[in-house]
C-alpha cells in the first residue's frame, strides 16, 4: 500500500482585509492569516488607489514602496499605513507566502478614504447647508485643496427651516466625490444657521475632477451611524426630489438607514432602486404593501410584521434585530407614518450597543425622531434594561458576554467586568470599593478569575476596590504613570499597543482604554468623556484645554461605532458612541474656546468623598507591599499588564494570564 503524501499547497486567499481610515495621512488594515499547509511564512499588504489603479506594497514600517521589507510575521494581523492622500479611496488586498510561494491575493477591501486633511475620520461627518433648490451648483476651484461650491436659493428654501441641536437650519447637503471613485462624502464644514449660497470643501487634491452631488429639502433629517462606510450612498439629488413630499426621514449618515411610512407606487418605484436592502413591518396583505415592485428593482426586501405590544414574542424583537443587522445597505425600513419603523431602527441600534433606557430617549432628542410616538417609545424603553445596582450585570452588550456593566448608585460609577471566555479570567475597570462583595461575587458566580484591576484615573468622588480586593485575591493593580499613585503596574502612553490612551485633562493621569473585541471595539473612557458631557477640569490638575485637545485626538479618531463606555453617568445612560459624541456632546462640538469658557463656568459643588477618595486613591487602594508576581507571557516576552493588552490587540480577544 502506497504510503499517504503530505499535501503541499501555495497558501489559500486570505479572507477580506479590512480597511480603516485613522484620519489625515492614515488607515489601518486588518486582516486573517489562513490556515495552509506547509504553514504560513509571511503576509504581503497592497494597497490600491481605486480611482487610477495604482498599487503600492506596504512595508514593515507602514509606508507605500514598490519593494523592500515587505513581509509580515505570520502572526501579524494588522498594519496602520502612513503617507496616503485624503479624499482618495484605496482598497487593500492580501496574500500569504508559506514554503511552496505565494499563493493569490485577497478579494479587496471596502474602498476608504480620509475625507479631509483635519484629521477627521473618513466620511463620518454631517453637514448641513441651507438651500431647497433643484439647481446644479456650481464648483469653483480655489487652490490649495479648497473648492468653492456655490448654490442658488430660491425664495421658497427660506421656509424650510429645521431646528437641529437648537440651531435652526435650512437644510442642504453638499456631496462630493472624486471622479473615478465610488463614494461619496459630505463636504467639510458646519451646519449653517443663516441664509447662504455657498460653502468651502477643503482637503481636496489639486488636478483632481470632483463631481458634486446635493441633497435638498427634507423636514426632519435623523438617522443613526453604524460607522459603516457610505458606499453605496443613494443619489442624494435623486431622492432629494423623491422624498420632497413624503414622510421619508433620511439619516444623518445616507448610504445606512432610512425610515418611511406608506408611500405611492410611483414614489416606490424610483427610491427602490436606491435602496439594496427593504424591511417591510407590515403584514404582506396590508393594500399598501409593494414588495413586487421593491423587489423588481432589485431590492433585497424582508418582511417582519411588527407591533408594539406587550405580548410581542420575543423572536419577533431578534428577527428584527437581525434583518436591520443584515440587510444591505442603503436599507429602508418602512411601515405605516414611520412611528414603528423608527423604534425598529432604535431598537437595533439599542440591542446591539447594549443601550438602557435613558440613552434612548437621549438619541430620540439628538436625532429628532419626530415620527415617533410616545406609547410606541414606552414599549421600547420596556425592553431595555435600566442602571440599577440591583441587576446582577449590567446592560452593556448583553449578548457578549465578555464586557459587563455594574453600576454604583451612590457615586453613579459605572464599572466594567471584562472577562475571556476561553480562559475564564478576567479585569475589572474601576471598580468600587463599596462594591467589593457585589464583584467577588459576580467573579464567582461566572466562575471567573480576577486577574487585574484597572483604574482609569486617581477618583476624587469614590475609592477604588483594587487595594480591597488584592488582599483578598492575587491580582495586581494599573494606573497611569502620570497619576502618580501607588499601583503594582504603571501604564504609559503608548506602552501598549496603541491601546492605553493617555486622555489628560480631568486630571493629568486619565487614561482612555481602548478594547477590540471580535464583535466591535470598546473605548473605556473613565471621566474624560462622559454621555453627553465630560469631567470635570477644577482640581487635580484639571485643564479645559487639554481635555478638549486629547478627546478630540485620542477619542473622536476612533471609528465612529466605537463604544464609548464612560466611568458615570448621573441619568441612566450607559453607554453611547465615538460618533454620536462627535456630533451630539453639547460641550465638545463646541470650539475650544467656548469649550473653556463652559468648564470654567460649571460651579459644581466638590463630590463629597473628594478628601477620603483622593488621598485613597492616590494607594491605588493599595495598603501594604505590592504584590509582584513576575509573570511573563509566553508568546510575547512582556509582562502580564503588556500582555493583557497585547492579547486585546492582536487576538481581537481578551486572553491573558499564564495558561
Ligand atoms: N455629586 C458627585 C460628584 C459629581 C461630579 O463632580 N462628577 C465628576 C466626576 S467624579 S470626580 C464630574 O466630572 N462631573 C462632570 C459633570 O459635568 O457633572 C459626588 O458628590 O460624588
Amino acid at each position: 500500500m502506497a504510503s499517504p503524501t503530505l499535501l503541499k499547497e501555495k497558501p489559500p486567499k486570505p479572507t477580506s482585509p479590512t480597511l480603516t481610515a485613522l484620519g489625515s495621512g492614515k488607515l489601518r488594515v486588518t486582516w486573517a492569516v489562513p490556515s495552509a499547509a506547509p504553514p504560513v511564512e509571511a503576509t504581503q499588504v497592497q494597497l490600491t488607489d481605486v480611482g487610477t489603479g495604482k498599487k503600492w506594497l506596504i512595508d514593515l514600517t507602514g509606508a507605500l514602496v514598490s519593494s523592500g521589507r515587505t513581509s509580515f510575521a505570520p502572526s501579524r494581523t494588522e498594519v496602520n499605513i502612513h503617507g496616503v492622500q485624503d479624499c482618495v479611496e484605496y482598497a487593500a488586498e492580501i496574500c500569504c507566502r508559506n514554503a511552496e510561494g505565494f499563493g493569490e491575493y485577497s478579494m479587496s477591501s471596502d474602498s476608504v478614504a480620509n475625507i479631509d486633511a483635519k484629521g477627521q475620520i473618513g466620511g463620518m461627518q454631517l453637514v448641513i447647508h441651507e438651500g431647497a433648490s433643484t439647481d446644479v451648483p456650481v464648483m469653483v476651484p480655489q487652490g490649495d485643496g479648497k473648492m468653492k461650491v456655490r448654490w442658488t436659493l430660491p425664495e421658497e428654501a427660506k421656509q424650510t427651516i429645521v431646528k437641529r441641536h437648537g440651531v435652526k437650519t435650512w437644510p442642504r447637503l453638499i456631496w462630493l466625490r472624486r471622479v473615478g471613485n465610488q463614494n461619496w462624502y459630505l463636504c467639510t464644514g458646519g451646519a449653517i444657521a443663516a441664509p447662504a449660497s455657498e460653502t468651502l470643501a477643503t482637503g481636496l487634491e489639486e488636478g483632481i475632477e470632483y463631481e458634486i452631488s446635493t441633497l435638498h429639502a427634507f423636514s426632519s433629517a435623523m438617522g443613526c451611524n453604524s460607522g459603516k462606510s457610505l458606499e453605496a450612498a443613494p443619489k442624494m439629488e435623486t431622492i432629494g426630489n423623491i422624498i420632497k413630499d413624503f414622510p421619508v426621514r433620511l439619516p444623518a449618515l445616507p448610504g445606512d438607514v432610512l425610515i418611511s411610512g406608506n408611500l405611492p407606487t410611483e414614489v416606490v418605484d424610483q427610491l427602490a432602486p436606491h435602496c439594496k436592502g427593504w424591511l417591510y413591518v407590515n403584514p404582506e396583505s396590508d393594500p399598501h404593501f409593494m414588495g413586487e415592485t421593491i423587489k423588481s428593482k432589485g431590492s433585497s426586501l424582508k418582511v417582519v410584521p411588527f407591533k408594539p405590544s406587550k405580548d410581542l414574542a420575543p423572536a419577533v424583537i431578534d428577527q428584527l434585530v437581525s434583518a436591520v443587522q443584515d440587510l444591505p445597505r442603503p436599507l429602508m425600513i418602512q411601515c405605516t407614518s414611520a412611528n414603528r419603523a423608527g423604534i425598529v431602527l432604535l431598537l437595533w441600534m439599542a440591542k446591539t450597543r447594549g443601550y438602557s433606557k435613558g440613552c434612548v430617549e437621549q438619541l430620540v432628542a439628538d436625532l429628532q425622531l419626530d415620527t415617533v410616538r410616545p406609547e410606541a417609545l414606552q414599549w421600547l424603553q420596556q425592553q431595555l434594561p435600566s442602571l440599577t445596582p440591583a441587576a446582577p450585570g449590567g446592560p452593556l452588550v448583553p449578548e457578549r458576554t465578555e464586557i459587563r456593566q455594574l453600576f454604583d448608585e451612590e457615586s453613579s460609577t459605572l464599572t466594567y467586568l471584562v472577562s475571556c471566555c476561553e480562559t475564564n479570567e478576567a479585569v475589572l475597570i474601576d471598580p468600587v470599593l463599596e462594591q467589593k462583595d457585589r464583584d467577588l461575587h459576580i467573579l464567582k458566580d461566572l466562575g471567573l478569575t480576577l486577574r487585574f484591576v484597572l483604574n482609569t484615573h486617581c477618583h476624587a468622588d469614590h475609592i477604588t476596590s483594587g487595594g480591597a480586593i488584592r488582599q483578598r485575591l492575587p491580582v495586581q493593580t494599573v494606573i497611569s504613570e502620570a497619576s502618580g499613585a501607588k499601583a503594582d503596574r504603571h501604564l504609559q502612553h503608548g506602552e501598549i499597543i496603541e491601546e492605553a490612551r493617555a486622555t489628560p485633562g480631568h486630571t493629568d493621569g486619565c487614561m482612555t482604554f481602548v478594547l477590540k473585541t471580535r464583535n466591535a471595539t470598546f473605548a473605556f473612557t473613565g471621566d474624560t468623556l462622559l454621555i453627553r458631557g465630560c469631567g470635570r477640569t477644577d482640581f487635580q490638575q484639571g485643564n479645559a484645554r487639554l481635555l478638549y485637545e486629547n478627546v478630540h485626538a485620542q477619542i473622536f479618531s476612533l471609528p465612529g461605532d466605537t463604544v464609548v463606555c464612560p466611568g458615570h453617568d448621573y441619568k441612566d445612560r450607559c453607554v453611547s458612541t465615538v460618533e454620536e459624541e462627535r456630533r451630539f456632546n453639547p460641550r465638545l462640538t463646541k470650539s475650544k474656546e467656548e469649550f473653556v469658557q463652559i468648564m470654567d463656568n460649571l460651579k459644581l459643588p466638590n463630590p463629597k468623598k473628594i478628601d477620603v477618595a483622593v488621598p485613597g486613591n492616590m494607594m491605588c487602594g493599595v495598603q501594604d507591599d505590592p504584590y509582584d508576581p513576575l509573570a511573563i507571557c509566553k508568546d510575547c516576552d512582556q509582562t502580564e499588564a503588556m500582555f493583557l493588552v497585547h492579547r486585546f490587540t492582536r487576538d481581537n480577544h481578551l486572553c491573558f494570564g499564564q495558561k
